[in-house]
């Protein structure tokens, strides 16, 4: 859930980052090594999680749970199913986990669901650092991380079925979104471009197109016929590519390594990298990329079976500029728009990108302004209307209609 570098979740623990100036290779392994164990499978799932999504009962049918989020249908798809079996093994040790929260749809968001009642201070989630996919070190270019995922996720997909010896990570992986699925095209990055003019916004449409270009120049440097295939064995293209850095950027934690090594690592976590995003949630991440450690998700409020299980992305100070660029979605929590606004009246700094931890320059945050007068609020009301065909250019017309009103509230303040 990438965001910045300021955005430090818990102390010495997790926190959202995709920026920074460094953009160095990691010089750990690639994937977090567990200490070698004995690969078995929990013989007796039920007795391992016996409330829990693996035993009787869960979100859906506990009585425990008294709001109406408690009738949220838990995930027990075959794909859903392998995962849980996946989190179990042995050498994961992450089955824990299926007794307090599952896979859940809300609607049509996937998400983590509460399957029990859990107090303040209790770990939701709780994952080994073992069982997370180590992506190297910090850095601001989200197409090296993407490149090593694209390859591991090719390696992994060449058998149909998971295999705990050749592809370990597969169960994991056909949880991901799917390539050109509803989720990543809703990212500038694959907005068509009459989407990108709709959004009025000169830096994000920049941004895009440089991480664009980006994306192509590493696809062109780096992806030859050595590269893994695509799952269906033809030669991976740019595109794909462009799908994996969506993946790091709407889903991969900067969490810190050991506090002497000063650094931090970009680490995808299987489950809890499923917490959607709600900038009010009381939780908290805590945690370090270190062999033995443990990547939590704790209750900062009691928790009802059957509750969503939220975190706030980019540390809850993100505006809907990173949420469009980076997640694919526009935060529907007006200060995801006030954020925008205080940028663009030179209020505020920059928190990613061109520019990132400065005040927007005068020349740009007047372009952008004279941009969003270009249209009223009425106009775009009309306009988004209009826009049923295309999702990329309803969310840019959103986009604009929020920052302006934004705005206009700071505007009225002043
Ligand atoms: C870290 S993943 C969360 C899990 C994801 N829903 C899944 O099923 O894999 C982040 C992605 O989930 C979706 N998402 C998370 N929170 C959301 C929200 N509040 N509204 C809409 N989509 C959301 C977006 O597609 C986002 O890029």
């Amino acid at each position: 859930f990438s965001a910045s570098l300021h955005n430090r979740f818990a102390v010495g623990g997790i926190h959202t980052s995709s920026s920074s100036t460094t953009t160095r290779r990691s010089t750990t392994s690639l994937w977090a090594k567990a200490a070698k164990k004995k690969k078995t499978k929990t013989k007796n799932k039920s007795a391992a999680a016996p409330a829990g999504i693996k035993g009787f009962g869960g979100a859906s049918t506990t009585t425990a749970a008294s709001s109406s989020s408690s009738n949220v249908a838990t995930d027990r798809s075959k794909p859903a199913l392998a995962f849980y079996d996946y989190m179990e093994e042995q050498q994961h040790g992450a089955g824990g986990n299926l007794k307090r929260a599952a896979l859940g749809y809300f609607g049509s968001l996937r998400g983590v669901v509460a399957m029990r009642d859990l107090k303040k201070g209790d770990a939701i989630i709780d994952i080994p650092y073992e069982m997370a996919i180590n992506l190297g070190q910090e850095g601001g270019d989200p197409t090296l991380p993407a490149l090593e995922l694209l390859k591991d996720y090719c390696q992994q997909q060449q058998q149909q079925q998971p295999d705990n010896n050749n592809n370990p990570r597969k169960a994991y992986y056909d949880m991901l979104p799917p390539f050109r699925g509803d989720d990543s095209l809703g990212s500038t990055d694959f907005f068509s471009d009459a989407a990108l003019e709709a959004l009025q916004s000169p830096t994000v449409v920049d941004e895009t197109l440089k991480r664009r270009q980006r994306c192509q120049m590493r696809f062109d440097q780096d992806i030859d016929e050595s590269f893994p295939r695509w799952i269906d064995g033809t030669p991976v293209t740019s595109e794909h590519l462009q799908w994996a850095v969506w993946l790091i950027t709407s889903r991969v934690l900067t969490v810190q390594g050991d506090s002497s090594e000063g650094k931090s690592y970009r680490l995808l976590i299987p489950f809890l990298d499923m917490c959607n995003h709600d900038r009010s949630s009381p939780h908290i991440l805590s945690g370090r990329a270190v062999p033995g450690g443990s990547l939590k998700v704790v209750a900062g409020a009691p928790v009802k079976a059957g509750e969503q299980i939220n975190i706030a992305y980019g540390g809850g100070v993100a505006g809907n500029d990173r949420f469009l660029q980076d997640y694919g979605f526009l935060d529907s929590d007006a200060k995801a728009n006030d954020i925008v606004a205080l940028q663009l009246l030179g209020k505020r700094r920059i928190l990613e990108g061109a520019g990132a931890g400065r005040i927007m320059a005068e020349a740009d945050r007047e372009a952008a302004l004279k941009l969003l007068r270009s249209t009223t609020m009425d106009q775009d009301r009309v306009l988004l209307e209009e826009a049923k065909e295309d999702p990329g250019l309803r969310s840019a017309i959103q986009f604009r209609l929020g920052v302006k009103q934004a705005l206009s509230k700071q505007i009225v303040m002043q």
